[in-house]
């Protein structure tokens, strides 16, 4: 038997990444996989403009006046795909590159995701992050750190 096979954790936040790589954000991208009781993927997502949103009518910048930023417009990774979800989410986990906000927070908990495996915790230190963790506090959702590094098999440009 081949023992070099990728660990579940591994698979996951793999195809987190790979989600992440199709976003159009300059600065930040973010991917997220939806995984059921039974380890099936449910849903799969990365930061985007809404549908509709034409590239040359929505900027990608952040900075400047808040209406001519990413900011108002853009979709979470996490918020897509809970949208894009092929079942219920209850009990199941949400692999994401980037640890959610405190408005995909909400949404993670209302939609019954018990537990956020993430590796990258890069806006710890920012109000949204402190709201974030006391609403999953409240809802008993656990949080994981793991550290899945490169997608060496991936072309990256
Ligand atoms: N967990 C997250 N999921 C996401 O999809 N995002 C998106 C929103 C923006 O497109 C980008 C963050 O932009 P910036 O603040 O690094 O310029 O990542 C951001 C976070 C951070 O909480
Ligand atoms: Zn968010």
């Amino acid at each position: 038997m081949r023992k070099s096979y990728i660990s579940w954790d591994d698979y996951f936040m793999g195809v987190a990444k790979l989600s992440a790589l199709r976003s159009k954000d300059p600065k930040t991208q973010v991917g997220a996989c939806i995984v059921n009781e039974d380890l099936r993927i449910v849903g799969i997502g990365y930061n985007g403009m809404p549908q509709g949103a034409k590239d040359d009518e929505f900027p990608w910048g952040s900075e400047g006046d808040y209406l001519d930023t990413k900011y108002p417009y853009v979709v979470h990774a996490e918020a897509n795909a809970i949208l894009n979800a092929t079942q219920s989410l209850k009990g199941s986990k949400i692999y994401v590159t980037l640890f959610p906000c405190n408005e995909c927070t909400k949404l993670i908990i209302q939609s019954g995701i018990k537990e956020i495996v993430f590796e990258s915790d890069k806006y710890q230190h920012t109000k949204e992050h402190q709201a974030a963790l006391k609403m999953l506090k409240a809802a008993h959702v656990t949080t994981r750190k793991i550290e899945v590094g490169e997608l060496s098999y991936v072309n990256i440009s």
